[in-house]
């Protein structure tokens, strides 16, 4: 755009702003093997609420998810908003409490987390996807799991150790649920093959067979979406580099036995349970690949999908 007010200083020297325009072009040209193998590849991106930060930061995310879109990739959007919901459960006065990372949800808290999930975080994302990309006609269609019954739930449990009895009991989360079916076919309409430039945007609310409305971990959520869209990569942006070791240190790849090591050893902890859980279960169905990485810093996911060295860390069979 700036074309024609730039005047070559001699034949042979570029100016200091017109050498950047070629190293922008070198980074194009450096991602073009990875643009390939991502080439109409569906891509879920699990977008959490510590990762959401300030707004011009999640501005950033929604342009990214354009420029996905655009480079031919289908990028799925599941979105958390967990510290959303205790901030308005705070004000509410509803106190919250959690067991392995899963908010205990009773009925209070199940109206409150769907009126932030599904009202303002999902149209929000939803909004500045379409608003990025209204040149391209690319738009953000925000969803939850009760749309076209999405995602069909059944209620969760956990069981817990008593640390002095070792007795197990079974703790009840209340208005927790798990996905039990995820009904592709919005999704795949919304996605389509050619002119067809919507991006969906979930919300982790589903529905039991009985009508009931339930709280989702949204990492539960973009795993199981995931594995029923066979998807090439799932990424999971979060507020920490990755997964970090006993030492934390990152690490850099895992495979699924060791990623239910740090489990088990207590190296994985509260939010990062769920995640763990959630990567293991998508590579055993058939992702290809997962990574946790920080949402917060701008550009993460390209950073992942178009580098050679990519962020965070990545889960794969083994
Ligand atoms: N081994 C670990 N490596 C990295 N983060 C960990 C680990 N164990 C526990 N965590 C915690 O998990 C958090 C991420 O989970 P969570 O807060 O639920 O994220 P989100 O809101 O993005 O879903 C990190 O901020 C960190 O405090
Ligand atoms: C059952 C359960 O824990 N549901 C989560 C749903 C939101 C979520 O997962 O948000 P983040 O990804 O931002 O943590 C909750 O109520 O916080």
């Amino acid at each position: 755009m700036a074309r024609a007010m730039t005047k070559i200083t001699s034949a042979t020297t570029y100016t200091e702003e017109e050498e950047k325009g070629w190293a922008t072009a070198r980074t194009l040209a450096e991602a073009l093997p990875f643009i390939q193998i991502y080439d109409r590849e569906i891509v879920v991106v699990k977008y959490g609420g510590h990762a959401m930060g300030e707004e011009a930061t999640a501005k950033l995310f929604a342009s990214d998810i354009v420029l996905l879109k655009l480079l031919g990739i289908h990028p799925i959007v599941v979105h958390g908003g967990g510290p959303q919901i205790s901030a308005m459960l705070g004000r509410a006065g509803v106190k919250s409490t959690f067991v392995d990372g899963l908010r205990v949800t009773d009925n209070a808290t199940m109206e409150i987390a769907e009126m932030v999930l599904s009202g303002a975080v999902n149209k929000e994302i939803a909004s500045w996807i379409t608003r990025a990309g209204q040149e391209a006609d690319v738009r953000g269609v925000g969803l939850s799991g009760k749309d076209a019954g999405l995602i069909t739930v059944e209620k969760a449990t956990r069981v817990k150790k008593d640390p002095d009895s070792m007795i197990e009991q079974i703790v009840d989360l209340g208005y927790v649920g798990e996905p039990k079916q995820v009904d592709d076919k919005l999704i795949r309409t919304l996605i389509g093959d050619v002119n067809h430039d919507y991006v969906p945007v979930i919300a982790p609310i589903g529905v039991s067979d009985e009508g009931q409305t339930f709280n989702i971990n949204a990492d539960t959520v973009a795993g199981a979406v995931a594995a029923k869209m066979e998807a090439k990569r799932m990424l999971l942006l979060t507020d920490i580099i990755g997964v970090l070791d006993e030492n934390k240190e990152l690490i850099r790849q895992l495979t699924v036995t060791e990623a239910r090591a740090l489990i088990e050893s207590g190296v994985a902890s509260g939010g990062m349970i769920p995640k763990l859980e959630t990567a293991i279960a998508a590579v055993e169905a058939g992702v290809e690949a997962v990574v946790i990485l920080d949402g917060r810093r701008p550009h993460a996911m390209l950073v992942e999908l178009f580098t050679e060295h990519g962020a965070g860390t990545l889960i794969k069979a083994g």
